[in-house]
Parts: C-alpha cells; sequence; structure tokens
C-alpha cells in the first residue's frame, strides 16, 4: 500500500531555482527509503514538499492516496502524520529545554498536559534523554540533538518519519544508535524516509533506493537494481558502495562466484567458497553459464586422487577458443588391474575369478592368448594397447583383467606399476590364477622413482579384497 506519493511535482524557490522537476514517486507503507544524489540534486527540497512545509507549483503530494489540503487545519493534520528531522538539529530544537522541545508538538495538536507528560515520559526513556531532560538543548552533543530532534517528531506518532542526513556529523557509535533506533520504529510499523549521501548506508540499510539528480528523478528500485547501473551511479557524483567495488575485485579475480552481490558483509562472505578453476579448449558453441564434461582428472590435476569433472560450469570463455570452468570433481575410487596367465588356462578358476574380483573389462595380450580366449569362448573387448586402456579403464573405477601368457604377465606387471609410481594412484594390481605365486613381483627390473620402490603386499592374494593393490608405494 503506497502511503505517500507525488505526481508530476515541480517546485522552484522565489528567486527562480528549479529545484524540483516533474518528480513522481511512491512511497510503500512500512518501507525504509533512501533518497541518494549528490548537493543541491532536492533531496531536501522535495522532503519539505512531502510535509507541506513547501507548496509544489505544479503536481501533487498524496497521503495515503488523498491529496494533501493546505488548510491549517489540513496541514496540522498531514504533520501530525508525517514527521520531518531536518539535517541540521539546531533548526529544529526551539524550546528551552529537551523537555519542552518533546513536548512542542503535542502541546500543538492541544493534548490534555497529562497526555503530554506520558508521551514525553515515554520519549526521554526510550530515547535515553530522562538525564537531560531540563537540559537547554544547545548544551546538548550533535548525537544528543539528533535524539532529542527524532523524539520531538515521534511525539506526535507520526505514520512516516523523514530525516534529511541523519546521520551527518554523528561519530560512528552515535551514528549507529539512531539507525538502532531507526530500524525498531521501522519494525514497530512506521515508514523511514531519509536522504543520505552515504551510499554504503543507502545500499545495505534501504528496502527502495530513490536516484535524485539536477532535481529530476533519476531511478528507483531495490538497492541492488540501483547500484547495479554503475555508470549513472557515476554521472550522479556518487560512488559504488565499497561492498560491490570489493565483490567486483574478488570476481574479476575468480575468487567470488556466483553472481550474486552481496549486500553486506555476511553475504560477500557468502560469495567466497573455495573454486576450484581450470583452464580449457571448449568448441565455438559452448557458452559462457554452460556446464561441460571433462571426464576423469589425474595425474597433476587429480590432486590427492581421481576424480571426475563433470557439469563444470564455463565462468568466462577467451577469443582463442580457451575457457576457465569451475571444476565440479566427483571423486572416483580407482579400479584394479588382474592378470592371468593363459598358458594355465583352468575354466573353473576363471570364471571364479571373474566373479570374486567383478571383473567388467576383458582384455587379451598376445596371438596365443587371443587364440585361447577365443576357443574358450571370452567376451574380449579389447585386443590392442590393452595395458593401456585396461590402466585407463581402471582410472574410471573398472575392474579389468589382462588375458596374457607366461612372459608377458610380469611385462605387464611392471608396466601398470611404473604407471602407479609415475602418478601416484594407487592402482590395484593382481596377478591371478595358478600361476600367480610364480610371477617375481619384486623383480629387478621393478622401476625405481626417487625415494620410493614398490613392495608387494604380504597376505594371501587369494583372501585379498579386490580394491586392495597388490603394490603399495613405500617411501
Ligand atoms: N531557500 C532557497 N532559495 C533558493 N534556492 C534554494 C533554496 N534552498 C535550496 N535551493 C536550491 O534548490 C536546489 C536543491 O537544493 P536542495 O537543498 O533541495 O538539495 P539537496 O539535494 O538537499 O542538497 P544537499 O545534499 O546539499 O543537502 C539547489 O540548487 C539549491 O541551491
Amino acid at each position: 500500500m503506497i502511503i505517500l506519493e507525488t505526481q508530476n511535482l515541480e517546485y522552484s524557490y522565489p528567486d527562480g531555482t528549479k529545484a524540483i522537476e516533474d518528480v513522481s514517486i511512491q512511497i510503500p507503507r512500512g518501507e525504509k527509503v533512501s533518497f541518494v544524489g549528490k548537493n543541491g540534486s532536492g533531496k531536501s527540497t522535495l522532503f519539505l514538499l512531502l510535509n507541506g512545509t513547501l507548496k509544489p507549483k505544479k503536481g501533487k503530494v498524496l497521503l495515503s492516496g488523498g491529496e494533501i489540503n493546505y488548510s491549517s487545519a489540513g496541514l496540522l493534520d498531514l504533520r501530525k502524520r508525517v514527521g520531518i528531522v531536518f539535517q541540521n538539529s539546531d533548526d529544529q530544537i526551539i524550546a528551552p529545554t529537551v523537555y519542552q522541545d518533546i513536548a512542542f508538538g503535542p502541546a500543538n495538536l492541544n493534548y490534555k498536559k497529562e497526555e503530554i507528560d506520558k508521551i514525553v515520559n515515554k520519549m526521554l526513556d526510550y530515547f535515553g534523554l530522562q538525564s537531560l531532560k531540563d537540559k537547554p538543548p544547545h548544551h546538548l552533543s550533535g548525537g544528543q540533538k539528533k535524539r532529542v530532534a527524532i523524539a520531538g517528531v515521534l511525539a506526535m506518532d507520526p505514520d512516516v518519519i523523514i530525516l534529511d542526513e541523519p546521520l551527518s556529523n554523528l561519530d560512528p557509535v552515535g551514528a549507529d544508535e539512531i539507525l538502532d533506533i531507526l530500524n525498531e520504529l521501522n519494525h514497530l510499523g512506521k515508514t523511514i524516509v531519509i536522504s543520505t549521501h552515504d551510499v554504503d548506508l543507502a545500499y545495505k540499510w534501504s528496502d527502495r533506493v530513490f536516484l535524485l539528480s539536477n532535481s529530476r528523478l533519476i531511478d528507483e528500485g531495490s538497492p541492488k537494481d540501483v547500484f547495479s547501473k554503475e555508470e549513472q551511479v557515476r554521472n550522479s557524483s556518487l560512488k559504488n558502495p565499497v561492498i560491490l567495488d570489493f565483490y567486483h575485485e574478488l570476481e574479476k579475480r575468480w575468487l567470488a562466484t556466483g553472481g550474486k552481490r552481496p549486500k553486506d558483509i555476511p553475504e560477500l562472505v557468502q560469495t567466497l567458497h573455495p573454486v576450484d578453476l581450470m583452464r580449457v579448449y571448449v568448441g565455438p558453441d559452448t557458452r559462457v553459464g554452460e556446464c561441460v564434461n571433462l571426464g576423469v582428472l589425474y595425474g597433476k590435476y587429480s590432486q590427492d586422487g581421481i576424480y571426475e569433472a563433470v557439469n563444470s560450469r564455463v565462468l568466462c570463455k577467451n577469443e582463442d577458443g580457451t575457457a576457465v570452468v569451475e571444476l565440479n570433481r566427483r571423486v572416483l575410487k580407482p579400479g584394479n588391474i588382474c592378470v592371468y596367465n593363459m598358458d594355465s588356462f583352468d575354466k573353473e578358476e576363471f570364471d571364479r575369478i571373474l566373479k570374486e574380483y567383478d571383473i567388467n573389462f576383458i582384455g587379451a595380450m598376445g596371438k596365443k592368448s587371443k587364440e585361447r580366449a577365443e576357443e574358450e569362448g571370452i567376451e574380449v573387448v579389447c585386443n590392442s594397447g590393452v595395458i593401456d586402456k585396461s590402466i585407463l579403464n581402471a582410472l574410471t573405477g573398472s575392474r579389468c583383467i589382462i588375458l596374457t601368457s607366461r612372459g608377458m604377465v610380469e611385462h605387464t606387471a611392471k608396466r601398470v606399476r611404473e604407471y602407479i609410481q609415475k602418478s601416484g594412484i594407487r592402482l590395484s594390481f593382481h596377478p591371478v590364477g595358478k600361476s600367480a605365486a610364480e610371477i617375481d613381483l619384486n623383480s629387478k627390473n621393478d622401476v625405481a622413482v626417487g625415494a620410493g620402490v614398490l613392495k608387494e603386499n604380504t597376505g594371501s592374494k587369494e583372501k585379498k579384497n579386490c580394491h586392495e593393490p597388490d603394490f603399495e608405494f613405500e617411501e
């Protein structure tokens, strides 16, 4: 529901200065509203028009849908419902004591003495001014004067409280105290309208921002909307809220993502999730924001395990066809590789091994073993580049078996062990079957890398868990 509204408002001062030109605004009831704009943009003039202190040359001011009545009675009613706190408290505080100043408004409304006393004491308590009630206001500090000025307005229990630069000249703690009071009053249902040059305040505090420039309304909307138009903000001689500048710098360095502009520090912290980025080539049709699957990452990209990069979001694309993607890693449990000597093939034993190791990839190496596999009706899925393909399949979690003959078993073992040593990825490797025990796993052909050597696991091979490697890398 709109509590205050202006329609095509125009105002010029008697000297001819055009202070407000064609301004139409709507202020919803119960909102916290900020007017921002450089010096002389027309904020104070608009506020004086909103509470009837000034009468527009053209256009209308409406309160709760009704046009303002500029008769004395109409204005008295308006000022009871729309209170204004001036930027300079000395312009507002006129009575000889704090008590009398707060009592001024209710007295003007012809309230009875007891009622006035009750209201003033309530205000003195609420604003922590009891100990100062008999002091002359001009002896008070800036913060205390501001509290007296707000108390004087609140004493009339207005629906809307308009405050012109309420925090100017206050120290940070004093400013926070006033802000707390405004927040509480808003919480109690009051519509709070302020003007400010403090873009950080307008950005984080307001529900709605109106931007004035050269006596005209330039923009209005949520703080995030209004302050997202950086050029417009700059052209209005304002600055970006610091929190947004900071966020943009983090965003440029890929330290903050999510595209959600933070409103305050907790929101900023939320944008700082650790990002895991990779520069990759993507097709020409891939767009920023799309997700790509990069397959399995190992070697230097694997961190301390094997990962599959699925649904990795493209954060930016470069002209050279590369893109920066945010990796979405899915941990892969490495599979295993068994090697079986087809020279001593035994159908029953072979079937048991397939079952025990849950084999889902069979490769055959060497003419003899391929022929034997065919004779035995074994479904071989790979018969060239078998060792490397088995390694690649094992990396993505497959359970592989390589069928080969006596001499090739040790060669296969050596190649797999080399890979394990170089990559640091602990694939399981098991010579299996009757002749497995004959394989010299500690062959002098083993490759030693750095300070590490491979050694055989102890324990029965027959009982070994299929995910447990036969070889360990020993530092
Ligand atoms: N009493 C006056 N007589 C003539 N011109 C005035 C008077 N008061 C303000 N103005 C002019 O009206 C224009 C709007 O002034 P206003 O005080 O409303 O701006 P403002 O946005 O509140 O500025 P500030 O941020 O400096 O408080 C300015 O050009 C100003 O010089």
